[in-house]
């Protein structure tokens, strides 16, 4: 059952849509990824689904609620950790953490999770004098503080190490194991093939693909790819003529073609049939950064469909 249903949301800044009709439907329970390049509209999206912003068309509902007309309601099941979120300076991570917990009806205990995030020998710290992953670290804290059954995570690792970034990882998985929503904004594939059961990609205000990772992998234009050295060189008509290639590209006498279960049995036929021998033959699939790349223009270019056009 749908948790968030986002249905034809825009949004315009001075006349500019950034948020262009935008419309995807969260299952309680999943972890739900929202890819796109700088600028997509991904913050503006998932700050309209927190009510944070108030859309110019469409409708958002969490829980059967209204965002806007039902603040207070909304607020008590949303947790939110948004971009380079802000506290008072002075305010200490004890504090924060009491504070945020006064909010809600129902807080967890803090202590473990501060200690899960490894906040717990920062408790008497101002936040002025945190790190940027330490005030990272209180900000999943504060999301999580009031037991939400949505958590909207927007650049969840981002200025996070290695270590603490699979701490976090691992976290969240525990989070959503606990029956929790997790709508998480990310700009790192890893994180969001490890983590998320879906994907929508928003490239220029609009959904361009919205799928399981390993859907959008195999729906990605070349998901397979070939490489392999030659005996001696093929010639260009022949690999431009393979079924299903994509793309070829021949660099320091290695062939790499992008294509699909197809291409590579006529590249193997191909090989048979020009006596050639092919050394250091691989076949692997694509990943999810090249579908990202397939589906996405580049932040200040055209959208796939000027591309294509
Ligand atoms: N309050 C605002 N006033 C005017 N323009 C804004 C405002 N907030 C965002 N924008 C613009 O709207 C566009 C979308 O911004 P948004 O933050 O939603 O993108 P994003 O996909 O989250 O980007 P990033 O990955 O860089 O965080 C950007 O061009 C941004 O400059």
């Amino acid at each position: 059952m749908a948790i968030i249903e986002a249905n034809g949301v825009r949004k315009s800044y001075a006349g500019r849509p950034v948020v262009d009709g935008v419309s995807f439907a969260v299952d309680e329970g999943e972890i739900f990824g929202i890819l796109g390049p700088n600028g997509a509209g991904k913050t503006t999206t998932v700050e309209c689904v927190a009510g944070l912003r108030v859309p110019d068309a469409g409708t958002v509902r969490v829980a059967g609620l209204d965002p806007v007309a039902d603040r207070d309601r909304v607020t008590g099941l949303l947790g939110t950790q948004l971009q380079e979120s802000e506290l008072q300076t002075k305010i200490t991570v004890r504090e924060a953490l009491d504070l945020y917990s006064a909010f809600y009806p129902r807080p967890a205990d803090w202590r473990p999770l501060a200690e899960r995030l490894g906040l717990d020998a920062k408790l008497d710290t101002r936040f002025h004098r945190l790190s940027g992953g330490q005030k990272q670290r209180l900000s999943i804290a504060l999301a999580l503080v009031g037991r939400p059954r949505v958590v909207i995570l927007d650049e969840l690792t981002t200025g996070l190490d290695p270590r603490a970034r699979r701490d976090t990882w691992q976290l969240i998985e525990d989070v959503r194991n606990g029956g929790v929503t997790v709508v998480l904004v990310t700009h790192f594939m890893e994180e969001a093939q490890r983590l998320c059961d879906r994907i929508a990609v928003i490239d220029r205000g609009r959904v361009v693909a919205l799928d399981t990772p390993d859907g959008l992998v195999a729906g990605a234009d070349g998901s397979t790819v070939i490489s392999f050295t030659p005996s001696e060189p093929l010639p260009e008509a022949e690999l431009a003529g393979l079924p299903g290639a994509v793309a070829y590209e021949t660099e320091g006498g290695r062939v790499v073609i992008n294509g699909t279960d197809e291409t590579v049995n006529a590249v193997i036929s191909l090989l048979a049939r020009l006596r050639v021998t092919a050394h250091r033959l691989r076949v692997s699939e694509a990943t999810l950064d090249d579908a990202f790349l397939d589906l996405t223009g580049p932040a200040d270019g055209p959208g796939r469909t000027e591309r294509a056009a």
